[in-house]
C-alpha cells in the first residue's frame, strides 16, 4: 500500500454521518451511462467504467477516439452531459464544493508539464498544497522534497523548469500531483511528448507508483508499460468503450476487429 493511500477506512459510522458513504468501499470510479458532446459531435457514447481501488488502467485507441475527454470528466476538466459519475463516493454534479473536493482526490499528469516557468521546482510541487490544502510552508516542502526524492529529482529543486530536461519536467508533474496526496491519478499521454530517451525514465516512476498501490488511469501508447503493469486494458473507438481486458487476453487474444486492426498498426 503506498504511503498515498494509508488512511484507515472511514466508515459512516466513525464519522457519524449517517447519510454518508463508506468510501472506501465502493469502486475508486464509477462512470454510469456517461454521454458528452462537443456541440453537434457526440464524442463518448454510453460510457460505463467501474475503476477499483488499486487498479491500474491503460487506455489506448486511435487519435480522437475521446481517450482524454473520457479521462478528463472524472476531474470535471470536461463536463459529461448525461450519466453519472461517482468518484470516491463523490457524485460529480455542478456543486463548486464537491468538483473542489474530487480535484483533491484526483491528481492528474498532462502531455505537456503544464509547470509555472516562473517559479522553481519546490515552487511548482508546494503551491497547491499551501494555497488549496491550507498546509503550512514547511510542512508542503518536507513533502515536496519527499516526492522529488521518490521520482529520483531533488537536487533540482531550486532550479526552474526550463532548466530541466522533458523528462525532467515530467517526473516533476508527477512529483508535484502526489503533494496533494490524491487517492487517484490520471494521466494522459505522459510520455508522448518527450524523446525516447526520456521515456524510460518517466514510465519507470510511473511503474514504481503502480508498484505502491495507487489507483491509476493511463492515456497511453506504451503498450510495453500496459502489459508491465495493466490489470485491464481498455480500448476506445468513436467514443465507445469497445473491448476491455487483462493485458495477457488483450494483446494475445482481442476480440473486436476494430482492436485488432489497431494492435496491428501499433505493435510491430
Ligand atoms: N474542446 C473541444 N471542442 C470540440 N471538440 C473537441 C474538444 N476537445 C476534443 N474535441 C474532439 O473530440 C474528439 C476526441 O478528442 P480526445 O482528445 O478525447 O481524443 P483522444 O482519443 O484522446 O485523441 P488523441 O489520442 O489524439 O489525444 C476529437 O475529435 C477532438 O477533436
Amino acid at each position: 500500500m503506498s504511503d498515498t493511500e494509508t488512511s484507515a477506512p472511514v466508515s459512516a459510522e466513525e464519522n457519524g454521518a449517517a447519510d454518508m458513504m463508506d468510501v472506501n468501499a465502493g469502486p475508486a470510479v464509477e462512470m454510469r451511462g456517461v454521454n458528452k458532446w462537443f456541440g453537434e459531435f457526440h464524442v463518448l457514447r454510453d460510457i460505463n467504467l467501474n475503476v477499483r481501488r488499486g487498479e491500474r488502467i491503460v487506455v489506448c485507441g486511435p487519435s480522437g477516439s475521446g481517450k482524454s475527454t473520457m479521462i478528463r470528466c472524472i476531474n470535471r476538466l470536461e463536463e459529461h452531459q448525461k450519466g453519472d459519475i461517482i468518484v470516491d463516493g463523490i457524485e460529480l454534479t455542478n456543486d463548486l464544493k464537491k468538483i473542489d473536493e474530487i480535484r483533491r482526490e484526483v491528481g492528474m499528469v498532462f502531455q505537456h508539464f503544464n509547470l509555472f516557468p516562473h517559479l522553481t521546482i519546490l515552487e511548482n510541487c508546494t503551491l497547491a498544497p499551501i494555497w488549496v490544502r491550507k498546509m503550512p510552508k514547511r510542512e508542503a516542502e518536507e513533502a515536496a522534497m519527499h516526492y522529488l526524492e521518490r521520482v529520483k529529482i531533488p537536487e533540482q529543486a531550486n532550479k526552474y523548469p526550463g532548466q530541466l530536461s522533458g523528462g525532467q519536467q515530467q517526473r516533476v508533474a508527477i512529483a508535484r500531483a502526489l503533494c496533494m496526496n490524491p487517492r487517484i491519478m490520471l494521466f494522459d499521454e505522459p510520455t508522448s511528448a518527450l524523446d525516447p530517451e526520456m521515456i524510460k525514465e518517466v514510465l519507470d516512476v510511473m511503474v514504481d507508483l503502480a508498484k505502491s498501490g495507487m489507483t491509476m488511469l493511463v492515456v497511453t501508447h506504451e503498450m510495453g508499460f500496459a502489459r508491465q503493469v495493466a490489470n485491464r486494458v481498455i480500448f476506445m473507438d468513436a467514443g465507445q468503450i469497445v473491448e476491455q481486458n487483462e493485458p495477457e487476453q488483450f494483446f494475445t487474444n482481442p476480440q473486436h476487429d476494430r482492436t485488432k486492426l489497431f494492435l496491428s498498426q501499433i505493435l510491430h
